[in-house]
This record gives C-alpha cells, sequence and structure tokens, in this order.
C-alpha cells in the first residue's frame, strides 16, 4: 500500500462518503468537525444550505484572497476495489472533488498557524455536477460581505502526471446546458405496431439526429458536443413504449454556438412531433458559465508556478467540460487550474484512482502562491 500522507487520510475519509448535490450532510458536518478541531483560532465560519464559507481574517489586510472547492459527489458504482472504497453506493467521488476538499483543508490549516497580511476566504460549494452550487452562494449576503478580490480553484486531471499543473489564459471550459426529452406518444401491445406510436423508436430516432447537429450546424473551426447521456422508456420487452426520456449535455465554446444548438435541437425536436404524432418537452436543466481566467494573474501564476521546484506548467489548450465556478471568474478575477494526478482512469470512471501524491504539491504550491500574493506589493490586475 502507499504511503499515506497527512491530508490524503482525510481524502480517504470523504472518498468514502460521497453525496449527490445539496445533500451533502455528511461532508458538510465532516468539515465543520474538523474545522471545530481549532478552537480559539481566527476562524470565521458561516455555512449556506450544505456549502461553507470559513473566512481568516488577514493581519494587515489589503484584499481578501478567495480558494474555492466542490464537495458533491456522483452517481457512479464504484469499481476501484480501494480499501477505502464509497460507502454511499451507487454515489462515487469520480471527479475528484474528494481531492480537492482535501487540499482545500490543508491550505486552510496551513494559514491558521501562518496568517498573511489579507484575508482568505475558503468556500466549500455544494452541487457543482448539477444543479449548481456557485451562482446561488455568489448572491448570498455572505458572499456580499466577504466578497473576494480574487479567487482560484483547481481540478484534477488524470492525465497528467503528479507535479505537472495546466492552465492558460482566457478561455479553459466550455458552456454546459443539461438537456432533458421527454416523449410520450401511444404504447401497446408488441403485436400490434400499427396501433401505436412507440417512443421507443422515437427516441432512437432522435438521438442519432442530434448527432448531426455538431457535425453539421456548427463551423468546424468551432467546437461544440451533444452527449446523451442516458435513455430511458418503455416497461417490458413485450410492450411498445408509451414514453421515453434522453437525459444529456451540450457543450460549446461561446455563448452564440450554444443558442444555435438549441435552435437546431428544438428544430429536431419539432420534426420527432410532426413525425411520430407525439408529445415532446425539452427542459435545459441547468446552464454552467464558461470558465475564463482572468490574464494577468493566471500569467502571473503560470510565471510563479513554474520556477517552484518540482511543478511542471503545462500550457494547455481548453476543454469541453464544464465548472460552475465559472459563474464566479465571471464576477472576480482569478483562475483555476488542473492539477496532474496521473490516473490510468478518467474522470466520471467507476475506476477513478487519482495518486495521492498530488495533494501535497497542491498545498504547497497554493500555500506558497497566496503567501507570495499577500507580501506581493503589486496587488493591481
Ligand atoms: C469538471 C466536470 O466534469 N464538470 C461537469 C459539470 C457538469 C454540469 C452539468 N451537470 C452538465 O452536465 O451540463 C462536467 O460534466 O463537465
Amino acid at each position: 500500500m502507499a504511503k499515506v500522507y497527512p491530508f490524503s487520510s482525510i481524502r480517504r475519509e470523504l472518498h468514502e462518503i460521497p453525496e449527490p448535490g445539496f445533500k451533502e450532510f455528511k461532508t458538510q458536518k465532516y468539515i465543520l468537525d474538523y474545522l471545530n478541531r481549532f478552537p480559539g483560532k481566527r476562524l470565521e465560519i458561516k455555512t449556506w444550505k450544505t456549502g461553507i464559507f470559513v473566512r481568516i481574517p488577514g493581519e494587515n489586510p489589503t484584499i481578501t484572497i478567495g480558494y474555492r472547492t466542490d464537495i458533491d459527489g456522483l452517481p457512479i458504482q464504484e469499481e476501484t476495489g480501494l480499501p477505502f472504497t464509497s460507502k454511499h453506493k451507487p454515489f462515487m467521488h469520480a471527479c475528484g472533488h474528494d481531492f480537492h476538499m482535501s487540499i482545500a483543508l490543508g491550505v486552510l490549516t496551513h494559514f491558521i498557524d501562518h496568517p498573511i497580511d489579507d484575508h482568505l476566504l475558503f468556500i466549500f460549494q455544494p452541487a457543482e455536477e448539477g444543479p449548481g452550487g456557485a451562482e446561488p452562494m455568489l448572491k448570498t449576503d455572505i458572499m456580499k460581505e466577504w466578497k473576494p478580490d480574487i479567487i482560484t480553484a483547481l481540478h484534477i486531471a488524470p492525465e497528467y502526471p503528479v507535479g505537472t499543473i495546466a492552465l492558460k489564459e482566457g478561455l479553459l471550459f466550455a458552456n454546459t446546458s443539461e438537456l432533458f426529452i421527454d416523449l410520450k406518444g401511444k404504447g401497446g401491445h408488441a403485436a400490434y405496431p400499427h396501433e401505436t406510436n412507440d417512443m421507443v423508436v422515437a427516441a432512437c430516432s432522435l438521438v442519432s439526429q442530434l448527432q448531426t447537429v455538431v457535425s453539421r450546424n456548427i463551423n468546424p473551426l468551432d467546437s461544440g458536443v451533444i452527449t446523451i447521456g442516458k435513455i430511458t422508456g418503455g416497461t417490458v420487452q413485450n410492450i411498445i413504449a408509451e414514453t421515453a426520456r434522453l437525459e444529456g449535455t451540450i457543450r460549446t465554446l461561446s455563448v452564440s454556438s450554444m443558442e444555435k444548438v438549441k435552435q437546431r435541437i428544438e428544430q429536431l425536436v419539432e420534426g420527432i412531433r410532426a413525425g411520430y404524432q407525439c408529445e415532446a418537452v425539452i427542459d435545459y436543466g441547468s446552464m454552467y458559465h464558461e470558465v475564463y481566467n482572468e490574464q494577468k494573474l493566471t500569467r502571473e501564476f503560470m510565471d510563479y508556478a513554474a520556477a517552484k521546484p518540482g511543478v511542471t506548467v503545462h500550457e494547455c489548450t481548453e476543454a469541453m467540460t464544464g465548472e460552475d465556478f465559472g459563474y464566479m471568474l465571471k464576477e472576480i478575477p482569478g483562475f483555476m487550474f488542473w492539477l496532474g494526478v496521473n490516473s490510468e482512469h478518467g474522470l466520471h470512471h467507476s475506476m477513478l484512482s487519482p495518486d495521492e501524491k498530488a495533494i501535497e504539491v497542491a498545498i504547497s504550491l497554493i500555500t506558497d502562491y497566496f503567501t507570495f500574493k499577500s507580501s506581493s506589493t503589486d496587488l493591481s490586475l
């Protein structure tokens, strides 16, 4: 068994208790219990739903430096076989939020005993995987009172080795929109198809047609994704389905492409309505603003990280992943970066197993950068 680094044990305990968005009750309690280990320290703690804000007041503050972690898990049946596998099946920390939280606690713990000039605000945000906690958290009175002047977050990256971080100035992650389409027609006996309008056939046809939107309606030099991750419909093998439901997500690099994709989806769904004589309802669920890294802070951080022993900075291209941290970056200058964790299996995979050595790499990099940033005379953007 690999060596367990201090914050790896926290990561393992959090890994055992993944919870869906806005139901992170045990996770919230775990973090609050951890924070309560530091009585008498200058920690200011406020909760919002299942999220937590923690402020460490600065000694001689000019600004507030923000750090955000997400805290929710995903509905995935874990197959890692790890001794600290999920106890909340079928949920799993398959997007690294257990890493993100333990890194946030590591950075926070460092600053409890090493206060800096500026205020620090740690945001433990629920529901990143959906329906989104960042946007409503931004609107809270707590955020208005403690609003950071700059903000940072990271996301684990299975494809990079430990010690590598990846980022770029400007656009890093895509605009996203969830997509739910409910079809309702007439079901019936499997042997009497002429008396029905089979919603399984309609759903299959619609999924195929949706594949043409990106390939035939988006400029090939632009990018887009439509993924249908789930189809449900029908009841048993010898009954023609009365209903079917498609669940998916849309990703684009611009708001205008998102509008175009949605317009095209609506036209295709209208065709299904007419062609299959059925009802069809589209729901776009939650939408996330793109993650856009502020140029000057990002470049400064890249230069800072590149000079740090043991850290390699890779200038990456944008990804079609989504992150509601994009809403925070829309209002507060800052950046997000990928943290290499060297896992054979990728994000949202049942066998994702990131290398825990990356936790200490991230804690060290972020604490050093915040200390540098706070003592830096140039706080202008
Ligand atoms: C980093 C990451 O994997 N984020 C998720 C965000 C999902 C947002 C929403 N539920 C959707 O599916 O559109 C991602 O899938 O990129």
